[in-house]
């Protein structure tokens, strides 16, 4: 037996003849907290639906420690509610005529590890001082904010032990506040009980302070399984560049000289960090803000606009000669022209 909490092998599914998944292979071990990105409809939920056993893949299977949970060509099914996970989706799904306490109380399995009432009384007054709604426990789920509803759901996801924790955008709709208290809050929660999460997400932020791994969907398959400092060094499409700040598109032509992977440029042989599969010709090109610099000669570059930013300036600059806009980052004002160039550690190119 291997220390994987979640196995998928070969998941395919289609909705309404769309193939929306095509072969997911993956492993989660113990106490990974995992995000799963991508674009609206690229499949996210419906993935995390098949592991919780609310849908069921066309074909493939999905093993939770090792044991085979779902296989239609087995004919193997074990339902949601036998499945041993914690779930946390958008909508709370809190029971209305309950109290915060006896919402998370109801969610103790009567069969389970806490057998007296008292026990699971103090079991649900645990996980209430764990997710911080002390003073709230008789308050009904009307009488709670946004916030407060959701860490009730996260108790109650909580409340099993479950040693996977599957989140859909749980924290979207949230304001800035709660939801940094919260992504605080959860990656500590799930240090602390050693589970694994499976974490849906848009929001970039929560890929530096949520995420030991990060899966990106794209078309059915993941094109990226990485760290985030993996992701952030050699983002392998487009929209994974653009996630870990990156902003484009323009055009160039690529070519390989002595080794090296770059373009012609105004200040001479622009080497770029070659990411996937690229060949010489017809490139799209990204650059991140923190890889733009001043320097005496480079693309001319004509000052457009800029704000304050957590201490630097964020200045947004017209390059003519590339027809192309682009922001860097500066400790003082700059001047209203000057020249650029590009650091090829944040410059990425993508075939066209
Ligand atoms: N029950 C269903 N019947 C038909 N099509 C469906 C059904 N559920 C999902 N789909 C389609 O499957 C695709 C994937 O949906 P899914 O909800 O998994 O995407 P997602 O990546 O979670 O999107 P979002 O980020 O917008 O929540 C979408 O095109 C969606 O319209």
């Amino acid at each position: 037996m291997d220390d994987n909490i979640l196995t998928l092998d070969g998941i395919e599914k289609s909705h309404a003849r769309t193939k929306v998944l095509r072969g997911i292979t993956l492993k989660i071990p113990r106490g990974q907290f995992v995000l799963l990105m991508g674009a609206s409809g690229s499949g996210k939920t419906t993935l995390l639906r098949i592991v919780a056993g609310l849908e069921r893949p066309d074909s493939g299977s999905v093993a939770l420690r090792s044991v085979v949970v779902d296989n239609p060509a087995g004919k193997v099914f074990v339902p949601p509610e036998r499945r041993g996970l914690g779930m946390v989706f958008q909508d709370y799904a809190l029971w209305p005529h309950l109290t915060c306490l006896e919402n998370i109380t109801a969610a103790i399995p009567s069969r389970s590890l806490f057998k007296a009432r008292s026990e699971r009384m103090e079991r649900a007054r645990s996980l209430v001082r764990d997710v911080s709604l002390e003073g709230l426990e008789e308050r009904y789920p009307a009488q709670l904010s946004g916030g407060q509803q959701q860490r009730v759901g996260l108790a109650r996801a909580l409340a099993a032990r479950p040693d996977l924790l599957l989140l859909d955008e749980p924290l979207s709709g949230l304001d800035v506040e709660i939801r940094g208290r919260m992504r605080d809050n959860i990656r500590q929660l799930v240090r602390k009980t050693s589970c694994s999460a499976l974490f849906v997400t848009h929001d970039p932020v929560d890929v530096w302070r949520l995420a030991d791994r990060v899966l990106m969907l794209e078309e059915g398959r993941i094109i990226q399984d990485a760290t985030p400092d993996t992701l952030y060094g050699c983002p392998r499409s487009p929209r994974i560049a653009r996630l870990t700040g990156a902003e484009g598109a323009f055009t160039v032509t690529l070519q390989k000289r002595d080794m090296q992977w770059g373009f012609e440029s105004v200040t001479g042989f622009q080497p770029v960090t070659p990411v996937g599969l690229i060949t010489e010709g017809p490139a799209r090109a990204y650059i991140r803000p923190e890889g733009v610099r001043q320097i005496n000669e480079g693309y001319v570059a004509r000052r457009i606009d800029m704000t304050f930013e957590a201490g630097r300036w964020r200045v947004l600059w017209h390059l003519p000669q590339l027809g192309w806009s682009l922001h860097s980052l500066e400790p003082e004002i700059p001047p209203e022209q000057t020249c650029l160039a590009f650091d090829a550690r944040h410059l990425f190119v993508y075939p066209v």
